[in-house]
């Protein structure tokens, strides 16, 4: 049985069960369930603080695990990332209140607030900043207003808590983050299981992110289509009864589609139609 750590808690908790539930998974009814076992899909699920995900894989107990870069980096366990999923998007930034300091090289002296210890202080030795790390749970942009350190670091999506706690971001990034798939660094990459897993997971990142699109087009058109729709392979062309024309049967990226549509219309494309897609195995 593949043995897989999944988030118990937090942003990357809903999407990552979600994501699992569309590949056709089974998904623990309640949140206090712990482990839950698959037996056709021949999966055993670990439900488990994010933060400790890392830790279980490195350790090689359970095969895979879903958790966050930012989370894999700060354990600095012996695990890697295998596959990107797309959710729980984030920056990793400092911040303090305006005025404080113009970059990071003026953070020599004071001290810093996080959760990702691990991240801030080897960015800090890496940058040459001689500077105090103090780990705090989370609400981390409180930690400046109470007196607790004069610089965050901290997890930003919309910029919204930064804004309220009267915070602004200083310096680039100092990563950026998704929910991603980690193994144990060295374990078997032919894994047939492990591989199987990945191929349900990327039917559903495929689903999510393309349509299939039908359209009637003329003959002496059908290049200029194809151009606009030369889908992930190559297009299905199908003769139509109506002779000089062709159907023509394709997948296009979902956020395009419209455009497409449009383009193709005014290519004399006619009868053009998306649907969804459920799963696919490319
Ligand atoms: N607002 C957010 N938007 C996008 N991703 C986020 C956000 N907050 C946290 N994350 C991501 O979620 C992961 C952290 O998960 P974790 O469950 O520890 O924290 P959380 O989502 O803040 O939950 P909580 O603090 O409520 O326990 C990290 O990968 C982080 O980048
Ligand atoms: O840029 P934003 O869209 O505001 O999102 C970022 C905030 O979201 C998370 O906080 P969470 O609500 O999980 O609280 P926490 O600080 O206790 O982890 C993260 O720690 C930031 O505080
Ligand atoms: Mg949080």
């Amino acid at each position: 049985m593949l043995r897989i750590a999944v988030p118990n808690k937090g942003s990357l908790s809903g999407p990552a069960s979600a994501m699992l539930h569309e590949a056709g998974y089974q998904q623990r009814k309640e949140s206090k369930e712990l482990v839950l076992v698959d037996p056709e899909n021949e999966v055993e699920f670990f439900y488990l603080r994010p933060r400790d995900i890392a830790i279980y894989v490195s350790s090689g107990k359970l095969d895979i695990g879903i958790t966050g870069r930012d989370l894999l980096l700060d354990s600095g366990a012996n695990a890697e990332e295998i596959l990107k999923l797309g959710f729980a998007r984030s920056t990793f930034r400092y911040a303090t209140k305006p005025g404080t300091a113009t970059g990071v090289a003026d953070f020599g002296g004071m001290t810093v607030a996080t959760s990702y210890e691990g991240i801030v202080a080897k960015h800090l030795a890496d940058s040459g900043i001689d500077a105090s790390v103090v780990h705090l749970d989370g609400a981390v942009e409180t930690a400046i207003e109470l007196g607790v350190a004069q610089v965050i670091a901290d997890v930003v999506e919309t910029g919204t808590s930064l804004r309220n706690a009267g915070l602004e971001v200083i310096g680039e990034p100092i990563m950026t983050s998704e929910a991603v798939v980690i193994r144990r660094t060295g374990a078997d990459p032919e894994h047939a299981q492990v591989q199987q897993f990945l191929r349900r997971l990327q039917g559903v990142l495929v689903a999510r992110s393309y349509v299939m699109m039908d359209y009637d087009c003329r003959v002496e058109n059908l290049e200029q289509a194809v151009a606009l729709t030369p889908g992930l392979e190559s297009p299905t062309i199908s003769p139509l009864h109506h002779e000089g024309w062709v159907a023509v049967r394709s997948m296009v990226a979902a956020k395009e589609a419209q455009r497409i549509m449009d383009d193709l219309y005014a290519l004399g494309a006619r009868a053009i139609l998306t649907t969804a897609i459920h799963a696919c195995r490319l």
